[in-house]
């Protein structure tokens, strides 16, 4: 069985409206990956072991989105080697600050790439991941250069759209 790339985490599915822009764009990508509820708050026997194994299960990035205290990226950050990329979930009562800041302030030795509030962030994730994987598959390169000609085309088209 070929193993999956990314490994597109979120605490809850609640946050499954946000994140299911990183998948669509992975797929629009070509990148295989995998999705899966891990919270680190309410099952934080699965997230270690999710950590520990990731990188022997194959996977090369690992994207986690989370919402309110979102300890989930860094305490993912905490259990693995492999590259992790956070995406702050936009919520109703802080409107995303209090997730931002909770995976932004990473002690040094703990990185987290950590990117906007909300579907910008989650969409990005994807990209990002793809870009990293970029680095040594001629494929996901030649993907990555065809979407940065579609949005330029469509930058361009939309001029039209002036009144
Ligand atoms: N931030 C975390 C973690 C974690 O970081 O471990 N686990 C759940 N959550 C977040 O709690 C919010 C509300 O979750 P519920 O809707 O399930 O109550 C979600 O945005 C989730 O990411």
């Amino acid at each position: 069985m070929v193993a999956n790339e990314v490994a597109v985490l979120m605490g809850s599915i609640s946050d499954w409206s946000t994140m299911k822009l990183t998948c669509e764009q992975l797929e629009k990508l070509g990148i295989s990956f995998e999705k899966k509820i891990i919270s680190a708050h309410r099952m934080p026997n699965e997230l270690q072991e999710f950590g520990e194994n990731a990188r022997n299960k194959g996977i090369k990035v690992i994207i986690a989105g989370a919402g309110g205290a979102a300890h989930l990226p860094g305490m993912i950050a905490a259990n693995t080697t492999l590259p992790v990329i956070g995406v702050p979930i936009k919520t109703r009562t802080l409107n995303g600050m209090d997730s931002l800041l909770s995976i932004v302030q990473m002690p040094a030795g703990a990185p987290v790439a950590t990117l906007s509030i909300g579907d910008a962030g989650a969409k990005n994730a994807a990209i990002l991941a793809a870009q990293m994987l970029g680095i040594t598959q001629t494929s996901v390169q030649e993907k990555l250069i065809a979407l940065k000609e579609t949005q330029r085309q469509a930058a361009i088209e939309s001029e039209a759209r002036f009144d």
